[in-house]
């Protein structure tokens, strides 16, 4: 991933944690009380642009409601470019620019009077390094989202939405005695988990990982690759990594990016993960997958 400013990220997993009054209040199904089902997300001819330097050219991918679609290829291709536009993160940095369209279930989320804070309340973020708020508790960063916005919500509220983030996140067993520790006293793994409690807190239908398990050691990451697996049914999930044993492991559907020689970056082959690492239709992903290069 290529790091954005800080500040900009932190105000995107702000924003992506805010407006969850509203969320409280949807209809009750699979996923928790108050959550939506799972929605499918459609990437149609989306372009990047950073200034004058694209870096995205007319992408178009269909993720799934309810799997969870991997994305693959060499360092610069656009992988993360490409998820930030799935949730208006992209728009955040300066001189940035996007053309095409993200369908969330259908509805563009960058329709006319679209707001962006609807987008990030159902299409929520993971980033590659564990960010929790370190000094505030376990439980508080979970409800981050209600302390921001100074929603007032009754304790046994705030206490079941914990309860159910955690365990959706896989943590809950390990953290249910000691909620009001501070979140940076977990090891990387649980912090991590715990930034995926905290992006289920708001319910989305759609969750982006960026590389959520590249500063993770390997027990973690088959902890986090666990969660993915458990929370697949429940909400959609898009992730960048860097590890074809664990796009192999973890997703459905798979799809290979590359920019070649100075072009923007594009899709050479999308597909069932079984048949893009099994049986690739182009050299070049047959050539990645099997590490000859990247
Ligand atoms: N904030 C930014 N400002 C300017 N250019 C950027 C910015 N972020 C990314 N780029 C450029 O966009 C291109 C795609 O970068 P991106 O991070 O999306 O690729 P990637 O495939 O995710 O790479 P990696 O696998 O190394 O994370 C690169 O040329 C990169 O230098």
């Amino acid at each position: 991933m290529t790091d954005i400013a800080p500040a900009a990220t932190e105000t995107a997993a702000l924003a992506a944690i805010e407006p969850l009054e509203d969320t409280l209040k949807q209809p009750a199904v699979a996923g928790g009380p108050g959550a939506l089902p799972p929605a499918a997300l459609d990437a149609r001819d989306v372009s990047a642009w950073f200034g004058g330097h694209q870096v995205l050219d007319r992408v178009t991918l269909a993720m799934p409601a309810g799997r969870v679609t991997a994305l693959i290829g060499p360092s610069g291709c656009g992988k993360s470019t490409f998820l930030r536009t799935l949730n208006r993160m992209h728009e955040l940095i300066p001189a940035a620019a996007l053309a095409g369209e993200v369908l969330l279930d259908g509805e563009d989320i960058y329709g006319a009077g679209r707001r962006l804070t609807d987008a990030r309340r159902q299409i929520g973020m993971v980033f590659q390094k564990p960010n929790p708020f370190p000094a505030m508790s376990i439980y508080d960063n979970v409800v981050a989202g209600l302390r921001l916005t100074g929603v007032r919500t009754p304790r046994r509220t705030k206490d079941d939405l914990v309860e159910e983030s955690l365990t959706r996140a896989g943590l809950w067993k390990e953290v249910s005695s000691r909620l009001r520790q501070p979140g940076g006293a977990l090891s990387g793994g649980q912090q991590q988990r715990l930034c995926i409690a905290r992006a289920l807190a708001v319910r989305p239908r759609v969750l982006l990982m960026d590389e959520p398990c590249s500063a993770l050691d390997p027990t973690s990451t088959r902890r986090v690759e666990e969660t993915i697996h458990e929370l697949a049914s429940e909400v959609t999930v898009v992730i960048v990594t860097h590890n074809m044993q664990q796009a192999a492991r973890v997703s459905q559907q798979c799809a290979f990016f590359l920019a070649e020689q100075g072009a923007p970056g594009g899709i050479v082959e999308h597909g069932p993960t079984e048949a893009v690492f099994g049986s690739p239709q182009d050299e070049r992903t047959a050539d990645y997958v099997a590490g000859r290069f990247g």
